[in-house]
């Protein structure tokens, strides 16, 4: 029997009162058969590739192709009736300017004892790297390198160092588009990854959890690299349909020798702490129950020394690749641009983001 019009209204009432979120997948079914029972084939243009909750629904009612209306709503009841009755729906997308936007308290500094520490301060997101934080990590590191500390300090609060860029970055796109996008976020990385080539002073990386993405990729240019026997090292970049960043492609090999950088940057291996402490990315690796109070002992010990004769050391040290590393820095950033337009990175995020999204 077919589904009459009035069992087609009960049923897109009978939706809104699903206790249960169906899923993804069946939100995008149902949303593809109301459209097509109310306004019949697919009709409108297709969405930019990242504008991806509405190229997923898009996608979804174009696959019905000339399915007859009558047949949509016939099959969009059937699915309503097979869904239990005492679900709930949430078929809404939040539009990006109602999401929260990360406030200023994502980025903590303060300074103490002749140390400045940059806290990542998301833990319910672990610590993801929002645009703005980015910009936040930029001004907070020209500050330090300017005040009265000896020794800056990067780190995290929660139970993550930090989950490397957040990937709902890629949702925002501007009005010139996803080339626009891809351009400035490799200015944005580019300059971002120029601060930590320049800073002049130690600085110190306490990985007080799992890094992920440019949250390790970075420690490279770290003088010293703290972390407890929790944390873990991941450059998912080829799962991502990504490149290494972060002067990655030439301090790991430095570092740990090619083969070694390769496992962890081409095929994606996660270290543990006490692999990436043999492989000299970690300096020393800490008990996880003493880690906090063992470092900060230690460090808050360094700071005593002369500061300006840590500085000259530092920069004695570093300074005669800082000219390759700035160039390393920008042709990573320039391959990562294309990247980011590849299907390969689209898909990646389109697929993390629709275990998120609320469609
Ligand atoms: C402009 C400069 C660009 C520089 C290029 C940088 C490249 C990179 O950094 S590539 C690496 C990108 N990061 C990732 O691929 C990590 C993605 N996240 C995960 O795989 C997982 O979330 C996890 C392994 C980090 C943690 O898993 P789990 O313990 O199961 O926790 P949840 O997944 O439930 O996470 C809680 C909450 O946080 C959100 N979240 C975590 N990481 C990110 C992230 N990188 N981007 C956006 N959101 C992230 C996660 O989605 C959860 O959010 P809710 O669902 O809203 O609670």
């Amino acid at each position: 029997m077919r589904a009459s019009q009035e069992d087609f209204e009960n049923a897109t009432n009978q939706v809104k009162l699903l206790k249960k979120d169906p899923g993804n997948e069946v939100k995008l079914k149902l949303y593809a058969l109301y459209k097509q029972a109310t306004e019949g084939p697919c009709n409108v243009p297709k969405p930019g590739v990242l504008d991806f909750i509405n190229k997923a629904k898009w996608d979804a009612w174009n696959a019905l192709g000339s399915l007859p209306k009558e047949t949509a709503r016939h099959n969009y009841v059937d699915l309503v009736s097979s869904l239990s009755a005492s679900s709930e729906s949430s078929i809404q997308v939040t539009p990006a300017a109602d999401r929260k936007q990360p406030g200023s308290d994502a980025l903590v500094v303060t300074s103490q004892d002749g140390i400045t520490t940059i806290t990542l301060n998301r833990p319910d997101k672990k610590n993801a790297l929002t645009t703005q934080m980015y910009h936040d990590i930029m001004l907070a590191l020209e500050a330090a390198s300017k005040d009265d500390s000896a020794i800056t300090v990067l780190t995290g609060n929660g139970d993550y160092y930090c989950s490397g860029n957040d990937l709902t970055n890629f949702t925002d796109i501007p009005p010139g588009g996803v080339e626009e996008k891809a351009r400035s976020g490799a200015v944005l990385l580019r300059d971002f990854v120029d601060r930590f080539i320049d800073f002049p002073k130690p600085l110190v990386a306490v990985v007080n959890g799992p890094a992920v993405g440019i949250s390790v990729t970075i420690l490279g240019l770290f003088d010293i690299v703290y972390a407890t026997d929790r944390a873990t090292f991941h450059t998912p970049f080829s799962h991502l349909g990504q490149s290494p960043e972060g002067c990655s492609s030439y301090t790991f090999p430095k570092i740990m020798g090619p083969s070694k950088a390769t496992e962890m940057l081409v095929f994606g291996k996660k270290l543990t702490a006490r692999e990436a402490c043999t492989q000299g990315l970690v300096t020393e690796v800490f008990p996880d129950s003493t880690f906090q109070k063992e470092v900060w002992v230690r460090l808050k010990a360094y700071s005593k020394l002369p500061p300006n004769a840590m500085r000259i050391s530092k920069q004695v040290i570093r300074n005669t690749e800082k000219e390759k590393l700035h160039a390393i820095n920008a042709e990573e950033s320039n391959i990562l641009r294309e990247r980011w337009l590849s299907d390969e990175c689209m898909n990646a995020v389109v697929s993390f983001l629709s275990k998120k999204a609320k469609l």
